[in-house]
C-alpha cells in the first residue's frame, strides 16, 4: 500500500454507507476514491486498496468475494456471516492473492464489543441467560448480528463450563413469545421508533442478576472501529471475525 490508503465503500447511498464516506474522507491518511451501491459495476473498485462493505445480508457475500478474488482487502459490517457462510470465504481467501485480509465486524461500537466480552467472561457463572436487542424499525434482519454473535459467545463459554441447559419450564408458547434459540440462548428483538442499537443481556442466578446493557444512541458510534479496520486490515491476513482480534481484547 502507499502512504495514503485508497478506500471504497459498498453499500454507499444507506444509513451506515453514507457515514462512512464521511467519516473516510475526514479520516487521517484515507482517501475516499469511490461509492458503490445496488446495481453499480464494482469492476476493479475504483483501485480501492481497501473496501468497507455495509449493504445487505442477502448481497454480501457476492461482494466480498468480488473484492477477495481481486486482492483488495475488505472491511465488513454487514450482518448475516454465520459458520457457513464464513466457512466459503475463508475457501475463496485460500485462492486469493497472498495477504489479502477480511475483516468481519458484528458491531464496531467499542462498547458492544466489551459488552460481547463482558457477556462471555460472565456467563459461566449464571444459570440463567437472555439477549434482548432493540433497533430502529427499518432494520431488515432479526436477530441482529450482535446479538446473534453474543449468544454464539455465551452458548460456548456455558458449553466450556459443562453448564447444562438454561432453566425454563414452559410448554405452551403459540405464539413464540419466548423468542428465538441461538447456541441455546433465547433472544428476543425488539423494533422501536426513535431507537438506533442497543443491547442487554441478562444473566441470573440465585437472588441475584447480573445485566449487561449497550446503546449505540448515533451511528458516529461505529465509525472509531471502521477506521480503526481500515487501517489494520492490511496486517491481518485471512479471515477474522470481531474487532476485538485487532485490538488486543
Ligand atoms: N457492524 C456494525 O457495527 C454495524 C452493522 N450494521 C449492518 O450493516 C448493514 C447495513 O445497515 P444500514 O446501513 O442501516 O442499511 P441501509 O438499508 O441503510 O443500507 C444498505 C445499503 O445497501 C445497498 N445495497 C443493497 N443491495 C446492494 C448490493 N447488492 N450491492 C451494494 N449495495 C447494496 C442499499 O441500496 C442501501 O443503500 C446491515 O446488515 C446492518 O445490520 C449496521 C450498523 C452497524
Ligand atoms: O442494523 C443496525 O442498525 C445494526 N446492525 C448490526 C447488528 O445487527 O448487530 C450492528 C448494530 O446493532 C446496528
Amino acid at each position: 500500500m502507499s502512504d495514503m490508503i485508497k478506500v471504497s465503500v459498498i453499500g454507499a447511498s444507506g444509513r451506515m454507507g453514507s457515514t462512512v464516506c464521511d467519516a473516510v474522507e475526514a479520516a487521517t491518511g484515507l482517501e475516499l476514491v469511490g461509492r458503490f451501491d445496488q446495481g453499480d459495476d464494482l469492476g476493479d473498485l475504483a483501485g480501492a486498496d481497501v473496501v468497507v462493505e455495509f449493504s445487505v445480508p442477502d448481497a454480501s457475500p457476492a461482494n466480498v468475494a468480488h473484492c477477495v478474488e481481486r486482492g483488495v482487502h475488505c472491511v465488513v459490517g454487514t450482518t448475516g456471516w454465520r459458520e457457513e457462510r464464513l466457512a466459503r470465504l475463508r475457501a475463496q481467501i485460500e485462492k486469493a492473492p497472498e495477504g489479502t485480509g477480511v475483516l468481519i465486524a458484528p458491531n464496531f461500537a467499542i462498547g458492544a464489543i466489551l459488552m460481547m466480552s463482558f457477556a462471555a467472561q460472565a456467563a459461566r457463572f449464571y444459570e440463567s441467560v437472555e439477549v434482548v436487542e432493540l433497533h430502529h424499525p427499518r432494520k431488515v434482519d432479526a436477530p441482529s448480528g450482535t446479538a446473534a454473535r453474543t449468544a454464539d459467545l455465551i452458548g460456548a463459554a456455558r458449553e466450556e463450563a459443562g453448564l447444562g441447559p438454561i432453566p425454563d419450564a414452559t410448554e405452551h408458547d403459540p405464539d413464540g413469545a419466548r423468542g428465538a434459540r441461538v447456541h441455546g440462548v433465547p433472544v428476543h428483538s425488539v423494533r422501536l421508533r426513535g431507537l438506533v442499537a442497543h443491547q442487554e443481556v441478562l444473566l441470573g442466578g440465585e437472588g441475584e442478576m447480573l445485566t449487561i446493557r449497550h446503546d449505540s444512541f448515533d451511528r458516529a458510534s461505529f465509525m472509531p472501529g471502521v477506521i480503526e479496520g481500515v487501517r489494520r486490515v492490511g496486517e491481518h491476513p485471512g479471515v477474522t471475525v470481531g474487532l476485538e482480534h485487532y485490538l488486543g481484547l
